[in-house]
């Protein structure tokens, strides 16, 4: 894990992750002002692909086959706009809504599985760039199960094998 000074490569990454965002399916030039048709289409708000730095934190995660990371939202001490790189093995992320505090659910009326929750499949191929941000970051929560029989896509279970992502968010300044 990384705070503060990015080693040259996470920052290069960054600034592929951007190029990747202003090149998607909306054509931002840098630093020019985005429509509103742009804002929507763009998977970032420009406020936040124009930030400096873009990011200054870093987790580099290594999984073994059968090893993945449970539905969470991540910490509120990040800002808006959080970037995962996914390399190695392909793998199916669910996305599942986080239940809000004071619900039924959160004060225990419910018990857990009474309502499973629906889960949205993204399926990431080595390489592939996941973007959060708005909804995606603060109301869903992500996760990857990778124990036996679970990893799924098309009907058919995916080959495990190792896996590592890069995970790249920007620290909220600390209440001085
Ligand atoms: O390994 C991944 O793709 C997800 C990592 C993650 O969600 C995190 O570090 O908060
Ligand atoms: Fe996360």
């Amino acid at each position: 894990m990384r705070f503060g000074d990015l080693p040259s490569w996470a920052i290069e990454l960054s600034t592929l992750i951007r190029e990747a965002i202003c090149l998607g399916d909306v054509n931002v030039g840098v630093g020019s002002k985005m429509t509103n048709e742009d804002e929507d289409a763009c998977p970032l708000p420009s406020d936040l692909l124009w930030r400096e730095p873009f990011f200054d934190q870093m987790i580099a995660n290594r999984y073994n086959p059968g090893e993945g990371i449970c539905a969470h939202v991540d910490l509120m001490r990040f800002d808006d706009g959080i970037a995962i790189v996914s390399l190695e093995s392909a793998c199916v992320m669910h996305f599942s809504q986080a239940e809000p505090t004071g619900t039924v659910l959160d004060t225990g009326h419910l018990k857990k599985g009474d309502r499973e929750p629906t889960k949205i499949p993204v399926y990431l191929n080595p390489g592939s760039l996941v973007v959060m941000s708005g909804d995606a970051r603060y109301l869903w929560k992500h996760e990857i199960n990778r124990k036996p029989g679970v990893q799924q896509w098309d009907c058919r279970e995916l080959e495990q094998h190792r896996r590592t992502s890069v995970t790249l968010r920007k620290l909220l300044a600390s209440p001085s």
